[in-house]
């Protein structure tokens, strides 16, 4: 079996698009553009990137973006403060943090500074818990980019086994909960799973989120399983690749998503939908 093409850059733009008509009709009925802070500190290369990709996205949505970068030295007080203004300025419905932060600031301690209404990285805990007691707001990007991406495609998740490699607080974790919302049965890979191959072997579906090339061996997918690559590995000569062996995976699983043009514009969809419903949250007040 050849694996058909996730294109998540295909369904991203079609998200886009949806996004932009909301955005225009809001404006003609003399509403606000919705507007997006993006917050950066330090000179991480990586995270200026798709900081950049963030800021060109909102253009093309019609939402004003803010960008506020701050040297790697800001203090954890400095931030909190940037974080109260952004939280008290009404031309701002969402704000996003860039992670990581520096060492020196507790990065847990300004997400919960965040108003869960601007939260449209969907990772303030009130977001995290309302996403596990089935009364979803803001829902983290990634996992939620992941099962638009699924479900443009038809692939139900109800009654499936899934297995998430990768349990961070912003993919592997939340990720578990869509999962579970969705009717689905997942189970939830880390650094002490034993015998991995035997977790990845027995999904319908497999979520990698690790960050390490080629951790998941092509070998290990059931034949006709769905994988989905969220891990982002850049490489020496520096292409781009995913935690799947992708050469072999796609022999043997029904569906596969591509890394880029898989996941990762997905979650930048997912960040302008959010954003738009913070705007739309905002307007109720
Ligand atoms: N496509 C996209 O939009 C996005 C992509 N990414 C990419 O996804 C990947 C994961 O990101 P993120 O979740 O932030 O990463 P983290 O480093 O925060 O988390 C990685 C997770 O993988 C687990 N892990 C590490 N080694 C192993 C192993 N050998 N076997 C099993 N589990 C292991 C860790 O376990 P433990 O908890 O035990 O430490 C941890 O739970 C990265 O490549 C990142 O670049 C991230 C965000 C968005
Ligand atoms: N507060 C916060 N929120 C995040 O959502 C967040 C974060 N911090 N820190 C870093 C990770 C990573 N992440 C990606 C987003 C888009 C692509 C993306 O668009 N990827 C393209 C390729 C981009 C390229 O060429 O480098 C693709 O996969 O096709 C990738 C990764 C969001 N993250």
């Amino acid at each position: 079996m050849t694996a058909q093409l996730i294109d998540g850059k295909k369904v991203s733009e079609k998200c886009l698009v949806t996004v932009r008509e909301c955005v225009d009709a809001r404006v003609a009925r003399g509403l606000r553009a919705p507007g997006l802070a993006v917050v950066l500190v330090g000179d991480n290369p990586a995270s200026a990137v798709y900081v950049r990709n963030k800021k060109a996205a909102c253009e093309k949505v019609g939402f004003q973006s803010f960008s506020y970068h701050l040297p790697s030295q800001t203090s954890e007080y400095e931030l909190l403060n940037l974080i109260n203004e952004l939280n008290n300025n009404d031309e701002i419905d969402g704000i996003l943090v860039q992670l990581p932060l520096p060492q020196h600031i507790d990065g847990q301690k300004i997400l919960e500074k965040i108003n869960p209404n601007k939260d449209v990285d969907g990772f303030h805990p009130y977001n995290v818990g309302r996403l596990l007691v089935r009364m979803p707001l803001m829902r983290p990007c990634t996992p939620k980019g992941v099962m638009t991406l699924l479900k443009e495609y038809d692939i139900d998740v109800k009654r499936k086994k899934v297995t998430i490699v990768g349990a961070s607080n912003i993919v592997g974790r939340p990720m578990m909960l869509e999962m579970l919302l969705a009717g689905a049965t997942p189970t939830i890979c880390h650094r002490f799973t034993e015998n991995l191959a035997d977790e990845v072997g027995q999904a319908d579906i497999v979520v990698a989120a690790v960050g390490n090339p080629n951790l998941i061996k092509g070998e290990w997918i059931k034949q006709g399983a769905v994988v989905v690559d969220v891990g982002i590995n850049r490489l020496e000569d520096g292409t781009l690749c995913g935690d799947v062996d992708f050469a072999i995976a796609k022999e043997r699983a029904a569906w596969i998503t591509p890394v880029p043009g898989g996941v990762g514009p997905m979650t930048i969809a997912s960040l302008l939908e959010n954003t738009l419903q913070a705007a739309e949250l905002s307007d109720k007040k």
